[in-house]
């Protein structure tokens, strides 16, 4: 029995998110055909090596010609240029989305360059890894993950029904969110986590005899965990943070205060307030695991995944 939801998928980017859509897409049967476009030839190239569509080039407006569903997986600094640059070739009734980690920004800067023959409904789905480009993406990668929708006032229901529909066919479950709540939402889930992460690195590196040698042979402890995220893209991150300044600030404001607190709890030796937040903090996580949440990134045996960085 057919499960395809769209005739033709224009996928624009393929890197992590792109080529994980192309697998499933794939895997699930759920387009007639797949077009991929990207920016440089080399990442070109490697799509189509690994087989990842049917037709493949460097021109986002050819690739989303008489496509049904156009899904734009950029670096959220780049969502203006591609809407610009597809608007005139996209296929009247087309639904138009995203994937990138902000919202508001990124309908700040697609819904005007994009005409009103198409539905734009912008998407993130909350599934990821540290890795990027091509090689990185695996078709599990969003199974029994959120996927937010942050459709706007105007969209039309029964294009917002078969994007869920397609979301749900790639693995995912699917919610619905206004774009400035989900802003201040994944700005303490997803971003803050990743700037402390990127800070407490920096902060050793910047200790360079230790960097150079202890922070390496002991990184078994808790730091390892946090090169993890403080190795993810570079330009994804600097987007997502130009792209979120208000949420990320003010979560950093509160950040801030609180750890101003911790280290008063530590001067004074109040050992009473550390150990309520320690097991306030404890039961987070136990509120995570009850609610059937993974707490671990799935590793699905990427260990030998290769970390593509530079442009691609
Ligand atoms: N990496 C992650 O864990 C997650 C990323 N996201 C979002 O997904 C989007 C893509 O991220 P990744 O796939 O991780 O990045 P990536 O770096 O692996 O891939 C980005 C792709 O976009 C292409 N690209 C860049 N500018 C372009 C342009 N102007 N026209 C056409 N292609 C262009 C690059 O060549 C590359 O193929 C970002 O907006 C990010 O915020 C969402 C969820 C998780
Ligand atoms: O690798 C991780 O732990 C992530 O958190 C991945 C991730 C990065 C960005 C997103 O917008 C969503 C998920």
């Amino acid at each position: 029995m057919s499960n395809i939801h769209f005739e033709k998928i224009a996928l624009i980017g393929i890197g992590l998110i792109g080529s994980s859509l192309a697998r499933v897409i794939r895997r699930e049967g759920l387009a007639g055909s797949i077009a991929i476009a990207t920016r440089s030839a080399e990442t070109l190239k490697r799509a189509e090596e690994l087989g990842l569509g049917d037709s493949y080039t460097t021109d986002n407006a050819e690739a989303v010609g008489d496509s049904d569903l156009v899904i734009v997986s950029v670096p959220v600094g780049s969502s203006g240029l591609v809407a610009l640059e597809i608007a005139d070739n996209l296929k009247s009734g087309a639904i138009v989305t995203d994937v990138g980690s902000t919202k508001a920004s990124v309908i700040a800067q697609m819904q005007p360059a994009l005409p009103t023959s198409v539905h734009f409904i912008p998407g993130h789905p909350l599934a990821g890894t540290e890795y990027s480009g091509p090689d990185a993406g695996f078709a599990e990668l969003f199974t029994n993950r959120w996927c937010i929708l942050t459709p706007l006032p105007e969209t039309d229901p029964e294009a917002l029904a078969k994007l869920a529909a397609f979301w749900e066919a790639c693995g995912s479950r699917v919610d619905r969110m206004d774009p400035q709540h989900h802003d201040l939402v994944l700005a303490i889930v997803s971003h803050l986590p990743h700037l402390i992460a990127y800070n407490i690195v920096g902060t050793a590196s910047d200790l360079e005899q230790v960097t150079k040698s202890e922070v390496i042979k002991y990184s078994a402890s808790g730091f390892r965990d946090f090169t993890r995220l403080a190795s993810s893209d570079p330009t994804m991150w600097r987007d997502v943070c130009l792209n979120n300044k208000d949420a990320i600030l003010e979560m950093l404001g509160r950040f801030s205060e609180d750890l101003a607190s911790l280290q008063r709890s530590i001067r004074w030796g109040d050992g009473d307030a550390l150990f309520e937040l320690f097991t306030r903090t404890r039961a987070v996580r136990r509120g995570i695991i009850e609610a059937g949440q993974e707490v671990d990134a799935p590793d699905f045996g990427r260990q030998a995944a290769v970390s593509r960085t530079g442009s691609n």
